[in-house]
């Protein structure tokens, strides 16, 4: 914290104002990197900004998959140079940005065993990209006992505040893992109690993609259209369910491969069936979390890329006792939510003020997490 309210000093990012900030996130399931530009005074967002999209090659995405559940060796070396090059090449083609927020890419999560660890190395890119780079977003809270996830909550509430909603909502990320965020609007800042509760539901898309890759050397199930073939196989479901994770008490939240036992599940199934019950599971864990909500949400605002799986939207919308849509339906972009995140949470971190606080990550306190790397062209 010191260090971070120490360089952030530097520059227009230490004083009031509005700045623009880039915020860039790779994902769970390995897609590629989003970034995308918000201005922001680190309460308010004052408006949205240009965003692009860079994939991961197959060989990348093999790199970094081979780091997945390591904290370190020659496997974490190599996925955190893909991590960096493809940063470094999609962020050059922003100009005019006050600060970076760099997510990195989670390769392990462990909270309360060995931490938490996103890779790609944010002084780097300060350097390359002669900017500040806000990163490492995760650990601080980690120290102070909380999860480390999700962290997108903050953000949710003042895009809540920023559409006008007046009643309590859900946002839903369906990505590799799910989360959710139950957010009051009426509560005017996110660390204050009953603002905000959230947590990871489950996995989301990340066991569906790891059949398809195993079965039809697919990335993933577009459309939901192998899944729309299949049936789902209720004992498997029952199963899953019975997992300890769905009773625990929030905050809590997962690693990418917490579930991957689950396509052992539906190993004897056929591929349609499989699909079909992997597609239900997430929904499921969505159904599971909602009980946690403190009062039932007006609606459910989903996000990532599940929101384009219309199988996976149907069975939430059977499963669920609310309306459940696109975040699109309130104006906002289901495909860069979380880039916007990191591109808001940079300008708190920058500003001193808190990213996660105990209704969201379990954290002893309000905590803001995150290291602030000067280019040294600029003086540090
Ligand atoms: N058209 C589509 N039909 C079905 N599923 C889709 C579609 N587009 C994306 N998906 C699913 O969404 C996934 C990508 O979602 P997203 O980009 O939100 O994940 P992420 O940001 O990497 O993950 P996380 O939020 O867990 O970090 C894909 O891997 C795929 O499973
Ligand atoms: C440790 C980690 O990287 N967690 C991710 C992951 O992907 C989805 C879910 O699990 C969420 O907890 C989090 O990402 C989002 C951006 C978050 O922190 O809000």
């Amino acid at each position: 914290m010191n260090k971070a309210m120490h360089k952030a000093s530097y520059g227009a990012i230490g004083k009031s104002g509005v700045v623009t900030a880039l915020g860039a996130m790779s994902g769970t399931s390995l897609d590629g990197v989003d970034a995308a530009v918000l201005r922001s005074d680190g309460h308010e967002i004052t408006s949205f900004g240009t965003s692009r999209y860079r994939s991961y090659t197959t060989q990348e995405r093999q790199v970094i998959a081979a780091g997945f559940g390591k904290w370190s060796g020659p496997e974490v070396a190599a996925a955190a140079e893909v991590v960096e090059t493809a940063h470094r090449e999609l962020l050059a083609g922003f100009d005019k940005i006050d600060l970076i927020g760099f997510h990195g890419q989670t390769l392990a999560h462990a909270p309360r065993v060995q931490g938490t660890l996103q890779v790609g190395d944010g002084a780097a890119l300060a350097e390359a990209l002669g900017r500040p780079v806000v990163w490492d977003f995760r650990s601080a809270d980690v120290e102070l006992g909380g999860e480390g996830a999700p962290l997108a909550p903050f953000f949710h509430h003042a895009c809540a505040r920023y559409v006008g909603l007046d009643a309590p909502v859900a946002f839903l990320n369906l990505g590799g893992v799910g989360n959710l965020t139950w957010v009051d609007p009426r509560v005017a800042r996110p660390e204050q109690e009953g603002a905000l509760l959230a947590f990871d539901t489950g996995p989301a898309n990340a066991p569906l993609n790891d059949l398809m890759q195993a079965r039809r050397g697919e990335y993933f199930d577009e459309g939901g259209r192998l899944a729309a073939q299949g049936r789902v196989e209720q004992g498997a479901l029952e199963l899953f369910l019975a997992e300890p994770y769905f009773a625990r008490i929030p905050p809590k939240s997962l690693d990418r491969n917490d579930f991957a036992e689950m396509v052992a599940l539906v190993g004897e199934l056929s591929d349609a069936d499989a699909a079909a019950t992997l597609t239900a599971m997430c929904a499921a864990g969505v159904a599971e979390a909602m009980q946690h909500c403190p009062a039932p949400p007006a609606r459910v605002l989903v996000t990532g890329g599940g929101r384009l799986n219309p199988v996976l939207m149907r069975m939430l919308e059977v499963s669920l006792d609310c309306p459940v849509m696109p975040v699109e339906e309130v104006g906002l972009d289901g495909d860069m939510l979380e880039a916007q995140a990191f591109a808001y949470l940079a300008v708190r971190v920058a500003r001193g003020l808190p990213t996660s606080c105990p209704g969201t990550t379990g954290v002893r306190a309000a905590v803001g997490g995150g290291t602030v790397s000067l280019p040294s062209a600029h003086g540090g």
